[in-house]
């Protein structure tokens, strides 16, 4: 009798557990000694859209509750008056953070990865030299470059070939060979027919997915399997050496080059960034920024910052363009408004200018930012206690994080058609594209940290946009599932499927 009230109870909370884990309304529930972890844990595949499941149901912001042992408790918001105060009004008492510095380890002291004066300083550097003339020039040059002997023979190939390709494998490798090509002044060769195996490249996407699954794992289960040497901390432990071996040959080719050749390049040709920093020899804090050191982990963070970015806003955009017809031919009709007709016929010859005149294609870019933001999650930690405009208590020892997928898809913030793809909201009544306050579109980051290279990825996707929409139609495969994948870069899961053909411009 007493063995059947047990095995009773035994079944009610197994019948309860089950329902709190698949319970997708409302916050999940709170476990005593595990907290909320188990819901997340049972949703983590489809994290982003769980986020906004639990956002729907609250007022923007919610405390999740990690495991007791697991200093892992987290106020999570999608409230813009509180992005506003975290990121811009109260900056200073909001750094990353040592929580951040330990899962992002692998970026060293770079840009990304570091606080207060030695960020200051990094930053006032690469604006610097991402702002100049003479980079814009470079920019200009190596995108064209790269879309009129890297893409389009791909895509020529495929179109003749009828054959089916992934649009996001090839973006990625685009955007990984134009950013090394930025940053470093070297072509890695990722996009070309052959497709080939860059293990640079296979290094930074293992590494990014081991950073992001250290977001939720006790920070004493990832440290075990460090050293155990198992699971994604293998992964990124092999990644790590191979970003270093390859970073470490691009830096003595460039010292080598540079010994040989005093004056770095012919100025009117531009110049990649790991040039200007040997060249200029800058100093911050007693560091030097030509030390190896100095390189290896500017050059990472501005790997990271501009290749996995550029290339995901790219799949997305793709996406949703080929799947809203009526975007498509507004966009068509809007290039062939802006470049002259014979420049339309071969239109990679495009200048930046022409690009910057693209209004309908920066709003459409802007949307499918809004709906897939490349970063989905942002975090930050309190240096003293606060209290946030929404009325929540921060101290410390608690992150804050704001999931982005979850924000784009606000009705409190976006209107009730927040979930559509409308690149008109973008477009002001006198036909400008319209500013929104970034703590409301936070795809770029907001306050003192705006995103360096804005204008660098807007160009280049304007660039890559025109070469395909006006050379090709693409058709995504029929019963291709599409649906954001969990790392810090918000891609595909499965890639993009198209088939393409040539059209006649
Ligand atoms: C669609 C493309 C891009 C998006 C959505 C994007 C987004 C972001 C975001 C969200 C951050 C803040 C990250 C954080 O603090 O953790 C950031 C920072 C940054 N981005 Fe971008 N980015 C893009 C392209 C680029 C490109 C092409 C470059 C380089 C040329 C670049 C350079 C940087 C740098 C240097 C920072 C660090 C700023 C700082 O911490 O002061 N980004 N970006």
């Amino acid at each position: 009798m007493a063995l059947f009230f047990y095995f009773e109870i035994l079944l009610v909370f197994i019948c309860f557990l089950l329902w709190s884990l698949h319970n997708k309304r409302g916050v999940p529930w709170n476990w005593p000694l595990l907290g909320m972890l188990p819901n997340l844990s049972f949703h983590i595949h489809r994290i982003h859209d769980r986020c906004v499941e639990m956002f729907d149901q609250t007022d923007g912001t919610f405390l999740f509750k990690g495991p007791w042992f697991a200093n892992m408790d987290m106020l999570t918001t999608v409230d813009p008056a509180n992005v506003h105060h975290i990121m811009s009004a109260n900056f200073s008492n909001f750094p990353k953070g040592s929580e951040f510095m330990k899962i992002f380890q692998v970026l060293g002291d770079g840009i990304f990865n570091s606080d207060s004066e030695l960020w200051k300083n990094q930053r006032k550097i690469a604006r610097g030299l991402i702002n100049h003339q003479r980079f814009y020039r470079f920019l200009a040059r190596t995108v064209r470059d790269k879309v009129e002997k890297g893409l389009i023979p791909i895509l020529d190939h495929v179109s003749e070939q009828g054959t089916v390709i992934d649009m996001q494998d090839v973006f990625q490798r685009l955007t990984f060979d134009s950013t090394c090509i930025l940053v470093t002044g070297y072509d890695p060769g990722c996009l070309s027919i052959e497709l080939p195996d860059v293990p640079f490249s296979k290094a930074m996407d293992d590494a990014e997915e081991a950073m992001f699954m250290r977001h939720f794992v006790p920070e004493s289960l990832w440290k075990l399997e460090r050293w155990l040497g198992i699971g994604q901390e293998k992964k990124l432990s092999r990644a790590w050496t191979t970003l270093d071996n390859t970073i470490a040959k691009y830096i003595s080719m460039k010292q080598e080059e540079l010994r040989k050749n005093s004056k770095p390049t012919k100025e009117e040709d531009g110049i990649d960034l790991l040039t200007s920093y040997i060249h200029e020899d800058y100093e911050i804090m007693g560091l030097k920024s030509s030390d190896d050191k100095f390189l290896r982990d500017s050059i990472l963070n501005l790997m990271i910052a501009g290749r996995d970015t550029t290339s995901s806003a790219l799949t997305w955009f793709l996406w949703l363009v080929s799947t809203h017809p009526e975007v498509q031919f507004k966009i068509r009709e809007e290039i062939k408004s802006v470049f002259p007709s014979k420049e339309v016929e071969n239109s990679n010859q495009f200048n930046i200018e022409e690009l910057r005149k693209l209004t309908y294609l920066h709003a459409a870019i802007s949307e499918s930012l809004r709906l897939y933001p490349p970063v989905p999650f942002q975090h930050k930690a309190p240096l003293q206690p606060d209290i946030l405009p929404s009325g929540h208590y921060v101290h410390p020892r608690m992150k804050i994080m704001f999931p982005l997928y979850a924000m784009g898809r606000m009705a409190s913030i976006w209107g009730k058609d927040c979930r559509e793809f409308r690149p008109e909201r973008w477009i002001s009544d006198s036909g400008t594209v319209r500013h929104e306050p970034s703590y409301k579109f936070l795809a770029f980051n907001a306050g003192p940290r705006t995103c360096l290279g804005k204008e660098v990825a807007f160009i280049q996707m304007k660039a890559v946009a025109v070469s395909i929409l006006l050379n090709y139609t693409v058709e995504i495969v029929e019963g291709h599932s599409v649906s954001p994948n969990v790392s810090i870069i918000l891609y595909m899961k499965h890639g993009l499927k198209v088939r393409v053909t040539k059209r006649c411009v």
